[in-house]
């Protein structure tokens, strides 16, 4: 078998499990009058959610014996506690409805427990690093994305002995269509092409993209060929407070771009990249951030194997190798890119 083909199939089964979670929630919350859409605890529960059914499909796709090594945005502490309880067996009838939907079978030998889900989620707690490998996820990229009703990612890379080697992105909310059209995301989602995309990267092979719902084969992709800047789009955040707009319209500017900026959530837009809707993703964080290895791992591998480029503000290449307890930062749950490749605010 191909290098990796074992692990994109693995990936990319776990990836359309949570999404398939995530999906449900994201309905349940859209049909809830607008008062509670200010609780976040949808968002909350979704995400867990997806980081124990990647944790668990991984983990059981494994030989028996071979622990999983898993970095991951959430931990189960607080849904350990007291208060955390009753939103653990709402995560665990999730988890158990998504699995059972899947293939219409319980997992043996039953369905997961509370305590299975906390576990599961807990398997995110690796450190990563440039040794052996581990698995990296974002079980919801684009947390404030999720909340409005539009685009957001299940992203999961894998590194292999410090390098990636692996890049799977489930966009539930991102067409099939090109979304670098009048009328953007909305029109492409009516275009009558399928509306949710699985976008996966295998180091040296090339990415693809196919319809979630699998209703299509995968397709290769490759990032836009266009070479003047006037005829370039380019890609950023929805969010202005996660990155400086004003400092992207400048750059644009100077650059001679002339369409204005598509902004969407998320990874998504690495996976919009991947496939040519826009040929440039600006992204410079304000002041004090730091970016995660999480919500750039799976995007960078998927737009490099289609031929593009993701680099920090100064032109280096992003380095995902470090160990968060090697650097010795605190909090242990920050991880971040070495600081030689942070991307400077
Ligand atoms: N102040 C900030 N500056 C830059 N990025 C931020 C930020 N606050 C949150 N983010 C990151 O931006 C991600 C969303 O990406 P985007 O801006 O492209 O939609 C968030 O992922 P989560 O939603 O997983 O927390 C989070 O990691
Ligand atoms: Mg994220």
């Amino acid at each position: 078998m191909a290098l990796y083909q074992k692990e994109v199939e693995m990936g990319c089964r776990a990836v359309r499990l949570a999404a398939l979670l995530c999906q449900t929630v994201q309905r349940r919350l859209l049909a809830e009058e607008t008062a509670a859409k200010s609780d976040k605890s949808p968002v909350t529960v979704a995400d867990y959610g997806s980081q124990a059914l990647v944790s668990w499909a991984l983990q059981t796709a494994l030989p028996p014996g071979e622990t999983l090594s898993l970095v991951a945005e959430e931990d189960s502490e607080d849904l350990r506690t007291e208060s955390g309880a009753a939103m653990l067996q709402r995560i665990t009838q999730l988890v158990n409805e998504a699995i059972k939907a899947e293939d219409g079978a319980q997992p043996a030998p039953g369905p997961l427990t509370p305590e299975d889900v906390a576990t599961a989620i807990d398997r995110g707690l690796s450190n990563g690093g440039p040794l052996g490998r581990h698995w990296v996820l974002d079980p919801i990229d684009g947390t404030k994305g999720f909340m409005r009703g539009e685009q957001y990612a299940v992203a999961l890379g894998l590194l292999d002995e410090g390098e990636v080697v692996l890049g799977i992105l489930g966009c539930p909310n991102l067409p099939m269509a090109s979304i670098s059209v009048p009328g953007g995301v909305m029109a492409a989602a009516t275009s009558g092409q399928p509306v949710g995309c699985l976008f996966a990267a295998r180091k040296g092979c090339g990415a693809t993209v196919e319809p979630m719902d699998c209703s299509l084969p995968p397709q290769k992709v490759s990032v836009s060929k266009v070479s003047d800047p006037a005829w370039a789009s380019f890609c950023e955040s929805y969010e202005s407070a996660h990155s400086l707009q004003d400092l992207t319209a400048n750059i644009a500017r100077v650059l001679g771009v002339t369409s204005p900026p598509v902004r969407i959530d998320s990874q998504a837009k690495y996976g919009a990249m991947a496939r040519g809707d826009a040929a440039i993703y600006l992204r410079f964080p304000h002041l004090g951030y730091r970016e995660k290895i999480w919500d750039h791992c799976a995007g960078a591998m998927v737009i490099q194997e289609a031929g593009g480029v993701v680099v920090d503000a100064a032109g280096r290449p992003l380095d995902f190798s470090k160990d968060s307890a090697a650097r010795g930062t605190a909090p242990l749950r920050k991880l971040h890119f070495s600081r030689g490749s942070d991307i400077p605010s």
